[in-house]
């Protein structure tokens, strides 16, 4: 939401219980529309993360789905994330980049930002997961695939054990679980000690995206 500081944006993060991930929508035309709905269930973070066919869209496409997305996070309160690119989160004031094992590193991406965006790392392994809860400069980080997921092919699920050695492990940086979670998997992911999570699917293609978010979000403490 624009005009919040790092301060509070990280006590939003913290208290965030359900991220979401949606593509631009170009073929349906109606981000607006789901973005809303998708909010309205209760989204407490929602990334634009569109690779498209053909890859990535344009930094022109993605500034003009970001800033109906933006209006959209106004209208409700929620915090919206920039996939992969520092200077596209600059560009429309984001209020969180989230970052991969393959992307720009941290300390540039908070030289492009400075402190009052919060950084998202993405992690595969306990390894990964120990090094993004003590890196400078990132706030959260997700962890999974927790199932093999067609929203991210090739990728290795390490699964529920990764869930469960990090919720032992604890730590003080709030986390997420992700990968092929939706309502009926659910509880194996509360279970394996995960309080946060990110979705595509269980909510870009509910039918009634407002309802999947309720369901999700209501399960969620
Ligand atoms: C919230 C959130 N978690 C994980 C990812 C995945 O990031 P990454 O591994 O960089 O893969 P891509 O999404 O860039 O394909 C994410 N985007 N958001
Ligand atoms: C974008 C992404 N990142 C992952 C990771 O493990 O970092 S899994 C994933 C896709 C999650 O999509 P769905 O909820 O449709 O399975
Ligand atoms: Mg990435």
């Amino acid at each position: 939401m624009p005009g919040l500081t790092g301060e509070q944006i990280r006590k939003r993060l913290d208290d965030a219980r359900l991220y979401l991930c949606t593509d631009a929508r170009e073929d349906r035309g109606d981000l607006a529309g789901f973005a809303d709905a998708a909010l309205s269930g209760g989204v407490d973070v929602i990334q634009l993360r569109d690779k498209g066919a053909d890859g990535p869209l344009e930094a022109k496409r993605e500034i003009a789905a970001l800033e109906v997305l933006a209006e959209a996070c106004a209208r409700h309160g929620a915090l919206l994330s920039v996939n992969d690119r520092a200077d596209v989160a600059l560009a429309v004031d984001a209020d969180v980049l989230h970052l991969g094992q393959d992307d720009i590193p941290v300390p540039l991406a908070r030289r492009v930002l400075g402190d009052d965006v919060v950084i998202g790392r993405s992690t595969h392994s306990e390894a990964q997961a120990r090094a993004a809860s003590r890196e400078d400069g990132v706030d959260y980080f997700c962890t999974g695939p927790c199932w093999p997921t067609p929203t991210k092919p090739g990728r290795d699920a390490p699964g529920l054990p990764l869930v469960r050695a990090v919720a032992e492990a604890g730590t003080a940086r709030p986390w997420f679980a992700i990968g092929g979670i939706d309502g009926e998997r659910l509880p194996q992911v509360l279970e394996a000690g995960a309080t946060r999570i990110v979705v595509v699917r269980a909510i870009t293609g509910a039918e009634d995206p407002a309802a999947a978010a309720r369901a999700l979000r209501g399960r969620l403490a």
